[in-house]
């Protein structure tokens, strides 16, 4: 048999129909739904007099525009928003999917509450629309967003139309250095390759910085794939990823675990595995980052100072002239002294228990010297734990919002936004012109540069917290 990669495996063992010009009908293990992407699908198959395939493999909850503040469960403000999320209310109710509404301690953002509850497994084919799906790919999951077209496709025939993408390797090797984390390997990839880097491919994150990292950085790594351009990122399961899933509400027990983990450990690329495109980065050489501008390639150490637009290439000359200008940045300012006004600890990328311990630790016995600092913890069930250990009174003590799980101020569809001119250090991963609100400003970096920049109130090295 010819060697095969990781992706190669998944793929080829969901292939439900694949025609000469190589469109291939995929089955879906896992479908997960959220309120955006989601109410025109369920009205088409409802127009269409249709039921959902495979109710009891799909599973709603609603993250993005849920309030955050305490009381939420009485209704939603906005009417947007307030349709979005009564509307999943009812479709997850009429169509008898698995359904997390507001009230429930379970709800949380779509990516954190799938692989807390035990939904995300290795091997499976996990979907959603939603771009950050990539995410699942942690547990050696081929994960990847889909259009709401797409999602009424899955959800009338647990299938979906695709071709397969090339796969490419990136691999860090070695160890990392302290203060720095999964964030920072994930930024600097894509500050390594563009946001194109990935167009066309499935990227498997391997190498021994990697498999050092918990299942939680490796979300935090596979999450941001879609930011490089990639359709997916993937890590073999090992030891952690099957310890991480063993004994969650929906993982497989008894005989159907014995059997799963047989075709579990099978899946990892063989050695001699044909790779389309490989990048190599050394452990050691990455630093704690941040980003400058408004994509997340425009990304430097924290040691370093801000560009000059002149010192890029191409198109990206006027790019970064842009960049600047809504930043409201100067070439040569050092990152370290540019002054903060709020901060954001959360999202799918950095809202797990994890990452709220790092900014934590930095924070105890500290007062926050920003405008205003919030932790919204990725689900009810993570701030619930936070609590538990004592995190949400160190965060309380210094001066953050202590908040309910949702996307919140990641991208602005609730009450939590920026202000025009605002500058936000946010755990998020996308730093688009008006991402955290109107002529919102923000600068991308790990929950400890996050908790670091609180403190002292602009962009800091938080190796000299350490
Ligand atoms: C709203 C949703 C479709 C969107 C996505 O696909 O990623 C959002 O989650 C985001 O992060 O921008
Ligand atoms: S937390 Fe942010 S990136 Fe993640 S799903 Fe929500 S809006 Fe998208």
């Amino acid at each position: 048999m010819s060697p095969k990669t990781l992706y190669d495996k998944i793929w080829d063992a969901h292939v439900a129909h694949e025609a000469d010009d190589g469109t291939t009908l995929l089955y879906i293990d896992r479908h997960l739904v959220h309120e955006v992407t989601s109410p025109q699908a369920f009205e088409g198959l409802r127009m269409a007099g249709r039921t959902v395939r495979a109710p009891d493999k799909t599973i709603a909850v609603p993250d993005h525009n849920v309030p955050t503040t305490e009381g939420r469960e009485k209704g939603i403000e906005n009417e947007e928003s307030r349709i979005q999320v009564e509307a999943l209310d009812k479709n997850a109710k009429d169509f008898g999917i698995h359904y997390y509404p507001v009230s429930d301690v379970r709800q949380g953002i779509v990516h954190i509450v799938g692989p807390e509850q035990g939904w995300t497994l290795p091997g499976m084919t996990v979907v959603c629309g939603d771009s950050h799906t990539a995410t699942h790919g942690a547990f050696g999951a081929l994960a990847h967003g889909i259009g709401t077209s797409e999602v009424e496709h899955v959800l009338a025939t647990q299938t979906l139309i695709q071709k397969k993408s090339k796969n490419m390797k990136v691999e860090i090797t070695g160890k990392l250095a302290p203060g720095v984390t999964a964030k920072d390997i994930t930024l600097s990839v894509i500050g390594a390759t563009g946001t194109a880097g990935g167009t066309g491919y499935v990227i498997e994150y391997c190498g021994e910085a990697i498999r050092d990292l918990s299942m939680e950085g490796r979300m935090t790594v596979c999450n941001m794939a879609i930011e490089g351009g990639a359709r997916a990122g993937l890590i073999a399961p090992d030891e952690k990823t099957f310890a991480y899933v063993k004994g969650r509400p929906h993982a497989p027990k008894g005989a159907q675990w014995e059997a799963a983990m047989d075709w579990w450990k099978t899946l990892y690329s063989d050695d001699d595995a044909q790779w389309d495109k490989v990048v190599t980065i050394k452990g050691e050489d990455i630093a704690p980052v941040v980003t400058w501008g408004t994509s997340p390639e425009d990304v430097l150490p924290i040691t370093a100072s801000v560009p000059a637009p002149d010192s890029f290439k191409g198109g990206k000359v006027d790019a970064a002239k842009r960049a600047l200008d809504y930043m409201g940045l100067s070439a040569g300012t050092p990152l370290n002294e540019i002054a903060i006004d709020t901060v954001f600890i959360g999202s799918c990328t950095n809202g797990r228990i994890e990452d709220l311990r790092a900014a934590a630790e930095i924070l105890k016995g500290k007062k926050i010297a920003v405008k205003r600092a919030m932790v919204v913890p990725g689900s009810g069930l993570v701030r619930a734990q936070a609590e538990e250990e004592g995190l949400a009174d160190i965060f309380k003590e210094a001066g953050f919002e202590w908040r309910m799980a949702g996307c919140s101020m990641c991208l602005a569809m609730n009450p939590d936004q920026l202000s025009p001119g605002e500058r936000c250090a946010a755990t998020s991963n996308r730093n688009f012109e008006g991402r955290q609100g109107r002529g919102g400003r923000t600068h991308l970096m790990s929950p400890a540069m996050a908790a670091a920049a609180a403190v002292t109130g602009h962009l800091t090295d938080v190796r000299d917290m350490m």
